[in-house]
């Protein structure tokens, strides 16, 4: 058994597992099998020292890790004596002992649990009770802030001094005193009452032979002090942790408490495990260079035990669509172009905010891929998106009673559940829609059969008000198609919805109202007269002789077309769902929520300042952390990327993590080329059959483009945008609503006057098209230059053939398969001592696979521009199509410098302030409240969204939209 148990362990993990010592810390960096070994270890202590299962205490921090271990351990002990261990989260484990012995220290036999909405509203009758000032929601997490400290309502009165604190001291008594009159006990009084029992009833645990915990770094102190009491009589303990992924310390986690445990427990052995086998040599690279930004962190080795594979790859667009486009169709790219070696659950999208995921989901939808949220909600199913989007169909179509009935009271304006269903009775009697119904009694030309209380009836014709508020809105200018947004903008004053979600939502008001900021930028979007008309003539069928056909308007109907989309794509996900289709989906999750899990292929997009780090955190090292934590997840292929305008069109800085110096160094500035070496690595690291090189041939055909060069490297819009603006077979009426800049001399009033093609027959003006042939000539000898003189430090190099590989991008092949630059998994490779400047051939893989700090600095438009790239590994070849940058500052034929690039944009920009950037809202809850059903399922077929009606979407991904340049491109 002791075999079975340790086979497929390394050194280090057998020792953790066979370990002598009690107290034992395995502290590890991400995907080095702390989990893996921690579960051996149960096993072990079962199977091979014979203690009895319900003597041994496992903790963990999601019931989702719970239950994976329990299986893992079922399959080496058998279900039976898994079925005893006491294996869950810490607060399950403390409800255990509290339903079994809690009477001791006073607590009824069946107390019940108050979850996050009771203790709420408690706090906040308290606080109406008593006239204070003080903010429900910040009390109720001062009271949660101060038990995971362990300091009770008592300990805290006798400490406090200034009237601030006394005035919460009150509440923080009343709250308990309420708690404790209604015999429950809430989320943190189970982890306090536990204490207290172990602490007075120490014979509770007197059996307790083992106890071992996950992912301890993440602990807080009452759930250090729990541990302590837990192991009291034998003191045998076994922690696993990573200090480097301490993300918890805004819910009071102690990061502290790994020394702790030492100084309490001077024996304590700390065993080191310093292989990854999750994550290929670059990704880990990479990660490693970002988490040592932290100078304060102890320096740490991580091996990698795969191969170096695929670099990184930080990427810049121009706009958050943009970037969602660009990440779908690098997943339809990977997809196809490897064979299906990876399905879309290979992928998972990974953010710092719930609210960053409406793109991403539009953009998936679109496409058709389909994906679920981890944690979450969807975006169209989150409670405050309903809500509003139930007002909009109300105000479209007022006789739509069902969306009616959910809002007639929401926000709550008295009128009572009782009075709403004697409402709908009525008019179901009088055959009348409700809205007709309910707006003669309001305006007083109808009387219900109901008696309406005056409050009730002043409520009534506040909602009736609102609604024809919302009617007028959009009928308001006969001659100008609805602005959506006018209409939503109006509803959510009216309901004074800011204040309403920070009433009711006091934990997470800022990520809900950021989701509205969502939908706003979204109800922008389709405000946009360009689209309207595309999307109307998208919905438009062609004429069929004899029957009579309706006609669309953009001014009538925009209201109706954007409910549409939106229902049409809720609806396709609902049947999916419904149909119980069982379908490989990709991820979308929070990064908080996504700890502990790994993926084939990750993206981190929106790597932004005010997103990651976030505009609110209080500590930048966690934010850093937080970042480290996403990229670990990946195993072979990991993706960053950042927009230069996030959703609501704001200015966006890319990340400070990732603007420190050397770090570009570490990334490709655009998706991988995808030859079939690169395929075979990736099926070695992910340990998969590798598709035949035919076969890859054959899925290749597919695809229009098989390069990541649709979008410019430096996140400028793509030249097809340009292309619109120069006239060059798109009016400007169709152009990207993004940043279009036109290298001109002329104003922007000119511009304004000359629209589409016009603009390049104007006075002075140079047409873009001129512009970007120069460009590329230029572009186009530099790297001839630079190819003779590759060819030169490389002899006889053999890649002539290859698809082409963008400058400066280390060969794929270099990467796998090539036995004398690579390292196969079965080789360690430490990434502790790289140095940038190394030269190429003699030094480690790892080494030769990053540019010299020099050019690193060079990097961007310049060096594309001049050709001046870091050293390539093997021969290049120019990349086809048009990744070209912008002309940067030329100087014009007469001399003078040209910097007037001009700006415009065909949306307006929205000036409200950032909240872009929310907490997540769906992160794993770390208790018993996370269950299975956080875990949803959301399927998506749709191709209705507001993107698919985006003119320009028809040049992206899998189309290639510049026959005529990839053609004369491929020449080079
Ligand atoms: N000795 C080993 N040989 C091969 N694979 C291993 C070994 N140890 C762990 N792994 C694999 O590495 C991956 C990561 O393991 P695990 O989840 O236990 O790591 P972890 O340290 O807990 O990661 P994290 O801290 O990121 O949650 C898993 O796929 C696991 O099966």
């Amino acid at each position: 058994m002791a075999g079975q148990i340790l086979s497929g362990l390394n050194s280090a993990q057998r020792d953790a597992v066979t370990s002598d010592a009690d107290v034992v810390q395995v502290l590890a960096p991400p995907g080095s099998g702390k989990t893996k070994t921690l579960t051996a270890r149960v096993a072990y202590l079962l199977a091979h020292r014979q203690l009895k299962p319900w003597n041994i205490i496992v903790c963990t921090f999601t019931v989702k890790a719970a239950t994976e271990m329990k299986e893992r351990i079922r399959k080496f002990v058998g279900d039976e004596c898994a079925k005893q261990l006491k294996l869950g989260t810490f607060h399950s484990i403390a409800l255990r002992y509290l339903k079994q012995y809690g009477v001791h220290i006073g607590l009824a036999k069946d107390f019940g649990v108050a979850d996050t909405a009771d203790s709420k509203a408690i706090v906040k009758r308290i606080i109406r009770q008593n006239d204070l000032s003080i903010d429900a929601g910040q009390a109720r997490g001062r009271i949660s802030t101060q038990k995971a400290k362990g300091i009770d309502s008592e300990q805290f009165a006798r400490t406090c001094k200034s009237t601030e604190q006394q005035e919460f001291s009150q509440i923080y008594q009343d709250y308990q005193a309420m708690l404790d009159a209604s015999e429950l006990l809430d989320y943190d009084d189970l982890l306090l009452k536990c204490c207290t029992l172990l602490r007075t009833q120490r014979q509770c645990v007197a059996n307790i032979e083992a106890l071992l915990i996950d992912e301890f770094q993440d602990t807080n102190n009452i759930q250090y002090q729990l541990m302590s009491l837990f192991a009291q009589h034998r003191n045998v303990i076994t922690i696993v942790g990573d200090p480097d992924q301490s993300i918890y310390g805004f819910r009071s986690a102690e990061i502290k408490n790994l020394s702790r445990m030492r100084e309490s427990w001077p024996d304590t052995l700390t065993i080191n495990l310093e292989e990854n086998y999750r994550s290929s040599g670059a990704i880990l690279l990479a990660a490693q260079h970002i988490i040592e930004q932290d100078e304060a962190r102890p320096p740490k080795k991580l091996q990698a035990t795969h191969a170096f594979g695929l670099r990184p790859i930080l990427r810049k667009l121009p706009h958050a669509q943009a970037e969602a486009e660009w990440l779908v169709s690098e997943v339809k790219r990977l997809q196809t172009l490897t064979g299906n070696l990876l399905q879309p659950s290979d992928f998972a999208v990974l953010l710092r905010s719930a609210a960053l995921s409406r793109v991403m989901e539009a953009a998936l939808g679109q496409a058709g891929v389909p994906y679920r949220m981890v944690g979450g909600s969807r975006f169209y199913d989150r409670v405050e998106i309903k809500l509003l989007l139930d007002y909009l169909r109300v105000i479209n179509t007022p006789t739509n009673s069902e969306a009616l009935a959910r809002i007639i009271n929401v926000p709550a304006r008295r009128v009572g559940e009782t009075t709403v269903k004697a409402l709908v009775e009525e008019a179901r009697q009088h055959r009348t829609p409700l809205w007709i119904y309910i707006k003669a009694i309001a305006q007083g030309n109808r009387r219900s059969s109901t008696r309406i209380h005056e409050t009730a009836m002043l409520g009534l014709r506040k909602f009736v008000g609102i609604i024809l508020g919302g009617r007028a809105k959009a009928e308001a200018n006969p001659s100008q198609p609805v602005a959506v947004v006018d209409v939503l903008n109006l509803v959510i004053k009216k309901l004074n919805f800011e204040k309403y979600l920070t009433e009711h939502y006091k934990e997470d008001h800022e990520s809900r109202w950021s989701n509205v900021e969502e939908l706003l930028a979204q109800a922008t979007e389709a405000s946009d007269p360009a689209r309207l008309q595309s999307l109307l003539e998208l919905s438009t069928l062609p004429a069929i002789d004899g029957v009579e056909q309706a006609e669309l308007s953009t001014k009538d109907d925009a209201l109706s077309v954007f409910l549409a989309n939106i229902a049409l794509t809720t609806t396709s996900l609902e049947k999916a769902e419904a149909d119980g289709e069982k379908v490989s989906q990709l991820t979308i999750s929070t990064i908080h929520a996504a700890k502990g899990l790994e993926w084939p292929v990750v993206f981190i997009p929106a790597c932004y300042d005010g997103s990651i780090p976030h505009s609110r955190a209080e500590d930048n090292d966690e934010e850093r952390r937080l970042l480290y934590v996403g990229m670990t997840r990946a195993q072979a292929v990991l993706y960053l990327s950042s927009p230069a305008r996030n959703s609501q069109r704001e200015e966006a800085v890319q990340s400070t993590f990732l603007n420190q110096p050397g770090v570009i160094s570490f990334f490709e500035e655009h998706g991988p080329s995808i030859s079939f070496a690169a395929t075979k690595g990736l099926a070695t690291t992910l340990g998969r059959d590798c598709p035949t090189q035919s076969e890859l041939e054959t899925c290749k055909k597919i695809l229009d483009r098989d390069e990541d060069n649709y979008w410019p490297l430096n996140g400028e819009a793509p030249f097809t945008e340009l292309a619109k603006a120069d006239g060059i077979g798109f009016g400007m009426q169709n152009m990207q609503p993004a940043t279009v800049f036109i290298s001109t001399n002329t104003t922007m009033q000119q511009a304004a006057n000359f629209p589409g093609a016009g603009l390049a027959s104007a006075p002075g003006f140079t047409s873009l098209k001129t512009r970007f042939e120069e460009a590329r000539e230029e572009l186009s000898l530099a790297q001839v230059d630079k190819r003779a003189k590759s060819a030169k430090v490389i002899e006889g190099d053999k890649s002539k053939g290859r698809k082409r590989q963008i400058e400066g991008q280390g060969s794929i092949a270099t990467f796998f398969g090539k036995p004398t630059l690579v390292k196969q998994s079965s080789s360690v490779g430490s990434l502790g001592s790289m140095d940038p400047t190394d030269d190429l051939v003699s030094e480690p893989l790892s080494k030769r696979l990053r540019p010299p700090l020099q050019d690193v600095a060079n990097r961007g438009s310049e060096r594309i521009r001049t050709g001046q790239g870091r050293r390539n590994l093997l021969q290049h070849k120019v990349r086809n199509a048009p990744l070209l940058q912008r002309p940067s500052t030329r100087v014009e034929d007469s001399g003078a410098p040209c910097s007037a690039y001009m700006f415009l944009s065909s949306s307006p920009t929205r000036q409200e302030e950032d909240l872009t950037a929310a907490e997540p809202s769906y992160e794993v809850v770390r208790d018993d409240r996370e269950d299975a059903a956080q875990v949803r399922s959301a399927t998506t077929f749709h191709t209705t969204t507001m993107q698919k009606i985006a003119p320009q979407r028809k040049t992206l991904g899998m189309r290639r939209s510049l026959q005529g340049w990839s053609a004369r491109g491929d020449k080079n």
